[in-house]
């Protein structure tokens, strides 16, 4: 009945097998505990699908939605088996965005509003398997806006710094400006934004687009990125007293800490349309090299030390935005940052220190 196939990659892009059923009476979707689970709606609230929500930011996201639109009323999805906590806590479903039909059922079953579209293979994974990131990032992200457009869906779909590349301005970088990426990344979510607008103009399609800087997180793991190095380094102060960066230590990126971030998607998600005078908005909290976060992580925890070993990941650094021109966010809808280098790694330190079983000094 059960038979094991390869499909799409897991975090760190690693095909991972799946249970797939030829049982003709089995259906995934309709499952009938989890169907009666699920469609307990709450009021009147809009019913939110996250795609890729097994990721960095996809659980902070679904337990900030839950909390203001009701539990049974934010799906997270992905193609990852989840563990205990993460199906305790809301309805969790299988959701490959591959698979167009499979994707237009659960939109069609559970009376989804709103889309928060996160499935993605980040700029240094995408780079090591092109042909997969073009299919997750490019055809993936068609068959949801397809599918937005076609049930009239709100759909946020995050960009990034690495849609710029090196003929953009650097610091700072505007909303808008040259965007000629060099990875394969940066090349599919240019692609998203492109489309997103098209379709809003062309269709109506409700698009809205945030460019995250690299967000930095304690809860969760970065999912093979260019900077991922911002949120090893506070590991490694905690526990081998060491951090080899795989950037130089002038390498000057946009950071952000992941409450700011995930702030930024539900105020940007309530913004009335009228206020909205671009669908695509940088965003910008702090910018910082790793000689600089070094220094800031070495005040608290004085026994650190640092080398530099910079790999491929330079490579995509080096075309990437220093800081971001964030003015257009902050005047149209009030966009403004809480968090600072200084109260990042006060955040990051504290979070971390129980889980290697270490006192801080504060
Ligand atoms: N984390 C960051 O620093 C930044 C993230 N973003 C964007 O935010 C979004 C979320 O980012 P993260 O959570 O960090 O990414 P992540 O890499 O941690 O998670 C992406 C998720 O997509 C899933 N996925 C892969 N193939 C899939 C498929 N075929 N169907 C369904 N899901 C699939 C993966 O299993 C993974 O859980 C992405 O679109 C990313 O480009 C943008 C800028 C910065
Ligand atoms: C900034 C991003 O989009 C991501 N963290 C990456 O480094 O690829």
């Amino acid at each position: 009945m059960y038979q094991v196939i390869q499909t799409g990659v897991s975090r760190c892009g690693v095909s991972r097998p799946r249970l797939t059923c030829n049982d003709s009476t089995f259906h995934p979707v309709l499952n009938l505990a989890e169907h009666l689970k699920i469609s307990q709606h709450d009021d009147n609230n809009p019913r939110i699908l996250i795609t890729g929500g097994l990721g960095q930011l996809g659980l902070g996201l679904a337990s900030e939605l839950r909390q203001k639109y009701g539990k049974n009323n934010v799906i997270l999805s992905d193609i990852i088996k989840p563990n205990k906590e993460i199906v305790d806590n809301g309805p969790y479903i299988y959701a490959d965005i591959l698979d167009f039909k499979n994707l237009q059922e659960l939109i069609v079953n559970h009376r989804i509003d709103w889309m928060i579209h996160f499935s993605a293979l980040l700029s240094a994974i995408g780079e090591s398997n092109v042909p997969l990131a073009m299919r997750v990032n490019i055809e993936g992200m068609h068959n949801v806006m397809e599918l937005a457009k076609q049930y009239k869906l709100k759909l946020f779909v995050p960009s990034t710094i690495g849609a710029f590349g090196p003929t953009s301005p650097r610091n700072p970088t505007p909303d808008l400006t040259i965007q000629r990426p060099q990875t394969i990344y940066g090349v599919s979510k240019v692609h998203a934004e492109l489309m997103g607008e098209y379709y809003h103009h062309r269709f109506g399609l409700d698009f809205r687009c945030l460019r995250f800087p690299g967000i930095i997180s304690a809860g969760t793991e970065p999912g093979g990125g260019t900077t991922d190095y911002a949120c090893q380094i506070f590991h490694d102060a905690l526990t081998t007293g060491h951090h080899v960066c795989f950037l130089r230590e002038d390498s000057r990126l946009p950071m952000m800490y992941i409450d700011d971030c995930l702030r930024s998607v539900m105020e940007i998600l309530e913004v009335p349309a009228e206020k909205l005078k671009l669908r695509t908005y940088n965003i910008h909290a702090m910018s910082f090299t790793p000689a600089e976060i070094y220094a800031a992580v070495k005040k608290v925890i004085p026994s650190l030390t640092i080398e530099y070993k910079p790999d491929s990941r330079q490579g995509i650094a080096d075309t990437w935005p220093m800081v971001f021109d964030d003015s257009g966010a902050r005047k149209d809808w009030g966009w403004n940052h809480e968090i600072d280098i200084d109260e990042l790694v006060k955040i990051m330190l504290t979070y971390l220190a129980p889980k290697y079983g270490k006192t801080l000094p504060f």
